[in-house]
């Protein structure tokens, strides 16, 4: 017995002492593909969704340091406005204003986009960055179940109402945030707001294999229009997602080393976003800024029509 607890002590021992030893060579591999074009946005407007934190502000801030007019779409606009001011702080010359967007809300999404095409000429770059991961069950205010309303159906009518300026500021592109969990999700077109039954972490992963199929279907949609739409993973971000489990919080702690930080977690959607080589590329998926791979489940052309027109369907939209 004593034996067998010093072996473990001392292999324990070891793997601590091999990780101190290589975490340069883990945090460089950790930190995945960077965006080194270094193209200027001056003139451009973004609109990024979920900008008050982690990868989105990181987002937010590069882009408005490339000269764009960047409006963060922020819930809470006064921890928004707090984002905005650290922004401004450590690059004065930026220009960068939050508004109002409950993406839990319809009503909240209707009202911002007739205020934002009151206010603005043109849309060069919309970024649906915003999400929530594996909270308790709620409903949004329209009776969605919380991921696939927010993260899916949320931005699905928020590009709905945006398509037409997008269009007209073309060329223009939408990068939609989703990640690798869309693998482990499916749709379930019976059970679509788990009333059934309620797993978080499926229910994250469904919306965003719903992200993965949404980009698939409006990229056909919009052939010929020099309006572009790809999905990104943006890595595995040390960033408060995890809130609202204690268990995937204390593995993002424990791994940390291995993390991305939301700097490192931004540059693929700001690949998506600026770079020269994509700008005819569509209905893609992106990781560490380059191609990546999609689950079957997420090339299905049937699966993402079907879903386009439930989606319309729930929302009470009609979209062709
Ligand atoms: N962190 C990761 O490891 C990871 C991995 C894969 C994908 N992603 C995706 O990256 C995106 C950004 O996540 P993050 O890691 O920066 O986490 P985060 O929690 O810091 O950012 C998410 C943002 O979405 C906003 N949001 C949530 N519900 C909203 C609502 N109803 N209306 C408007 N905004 C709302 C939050 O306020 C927050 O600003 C998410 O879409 C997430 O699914 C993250």
């Amino acid at each position: 017995g004593m034996m067998l607890l010093l072996l473990i002590v001392a292999g324990l021992g070891v793997v601590t002492l091999l990780v101190i030893l290589f975490a340069p060579h883990i945090r460089k591999y950790a930190a995945g593909g960077v965006c080194r074009s270094t193209v200027s946005l001056d003139g451009k407007t973004v609109l990024i969704t979920g900008a008050n934190t982690g990868i989105g502000k990181e987002t937010a801030m590069e882009l408005a340091v490339r000269g764009a007019r960047v409006i963060m779409a922020c819930r809470d606009v006064d921890k928004g406005e707090e984002a905005a001011a650290s922004i401004r702080a450590a690059h004065p010359e930026t220009q960068v204003e939050v508004r109002e967007l409950d993406l839990a809300d319809t009503c909240s999404i209707r009202a911002f986009a007739q205020k934002f095409l009151g206010e603005v000429n043109h849309l060069h770059i919309l970024i649906h960055n915003a999400g929530v991961m594996m909270c308790p069950y709620t409903k949004t205010i329209d009776g969605f179940e919380m991921h696939i309303g927010v993260n899916h159906l949320g931005h699905f009518l928020l590009t709905s109402l945006l398509i037409g300026l997008l269009k007209r500021s073309a060329p223009a592109r939408i990068v939609v945030v989703s990640s690798l969990a869309h693998n482990f999700g499916w749709i379930r077109f019976h059970d679509l707001h788990s009333q059934g039954s309620y797993n978080s972490g499926l229910a994250y992963c469904q919306s965003k294999l719903a992200n993965v199929l949404f980009t698939r279907e409006l990229a056909r949609r919009l052939k010929g229009t020099d309006v572009t739409v790809n999905s990104v993973h943006p890595g595995t971000v040390n960033s408060d997602l995890t809130r609202h489990s204690t268990l995937m919080t204390i593995f993002f702690t424990v791994f940390a080393t291995f993390l991305k930080t939301p700097r490192e977690g931004a540059q693929t959607s700001l690949y998506c976003a600026v770079a020269d080589e994509l700008h005819s590329v569509s209905g893609k998926h992106f990781s560490d800024c380059a191609p990546a791979f999609v689950a079957p489940q997420g090339r299905s052309e049937e699966t993402a029509r079907r879903l386009w027109d439930v989606s319309c369907e729930l929302l009470g939209i009609e979209w062709d």
